[in-house]
């Protein structure tokens, strides 16, 4: 008799009947990070960006990733799909069990996850086993516009990511690796693509409008 052979399929650790996951990309600089902080306090969502998640552990004491981690972000490539997928699951459960108010009530939650996924493993992976996302929010703007705000940025960040060699190095992995995602999600009509070229203000007007068409059932998942 042939072998059989089974395939895993991982059930999700949370119920996307209760949680909301909304993924934010954009290109380095877009403005990702500066939205999400306006929205969290319009919509009580629980922001979290992955690359501080990474930046985090890189600098906490023992951790036994730090120096990857390090490597990875200077060379603006992606760290493997278990570290970052589970430091996001850690963050939520953890968001899940503090956060009260507007959306969090009887095991249910708002999330902002910025900066991924960032290549396809990971976006596969986490909607299968962590929590089947709702919407991408694409900040799109140019590569000029985007080279302008981090140089500028760089200048006070402290950002080991914030100079030429490596702002260079991300946006080729932007478009080899993230761009595909996007693509991914927009067959799926789960891409709201929003201008970030305008004023900050302006992005935000639009970016609520985003998050009012989630919240009335807009976007219904695939
Ligand atoms: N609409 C805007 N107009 C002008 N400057 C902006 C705008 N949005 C953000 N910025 C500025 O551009 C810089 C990058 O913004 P931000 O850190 O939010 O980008 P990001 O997409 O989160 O970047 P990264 O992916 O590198 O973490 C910041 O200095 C921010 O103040
Ligand atoms: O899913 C992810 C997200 C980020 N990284 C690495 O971190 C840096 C910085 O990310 P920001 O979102 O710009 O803060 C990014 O260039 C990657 O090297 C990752 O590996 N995986």
């Amino acid at each position: 008799m042939a072998p059989t052979t089974t395939t895993t399929v991982d059930t999700p650790v949370f119920d996307d009947k209760k949680v909301t996951v909304i993924f934010v990309l954009g290109g380095p600089g877009a403005g990702k990070g500066t939205q999400c902080a306006r929205l969290v306090h319009d919509f009580n969502f629980c922001h979290l960006s992955a690359g501080d998640l990474l930046r985090a552990e890189q600098n906490r004491e023992g951790s036994q990733y730090g120096e990857l981690i390090r490597t990875y972000i200077r060379e603006g490539t992606i760290v493997p799909m278990e570290i970052t997928i589970k430091l996001l699951e850690n963050a939520m459960r953890d968001a899940l069990n503090k956060k009260s108010g507007d959306g969090w009530t009887d095991g249910r939650g708002r999330f902002l996850i910025d900066g991924f996924p960032r290549k396809m493993d990971q976006a596969v992976k986490f909607d299968e086993s962590v929590c089947l996302s709702s919407l991408v929010i694409f900040y799109a703007t140019t590569e000029e516009v985007l080279l302008g705000r981090l140089t500028e940025r760089g200048k006070t960040s402290g950002r080991e990511d914030d100079n030429a060699e490596s702002i260079k190095k991300r946006f080729r992995t932007y478009q080899n690796d993230t761009m595909p995602v996007i693509n991914y999600y927009s067959a799926q009509g789960k891409v709201a693509e929003i201008d970030s070229s305008p004023s900050i203000d302006e992005v935000y007007k639009k970016s609520t409008e985003v998050i009012n068409d989630v919240f009335a059932g807009k976007y219904q998942k695939a």
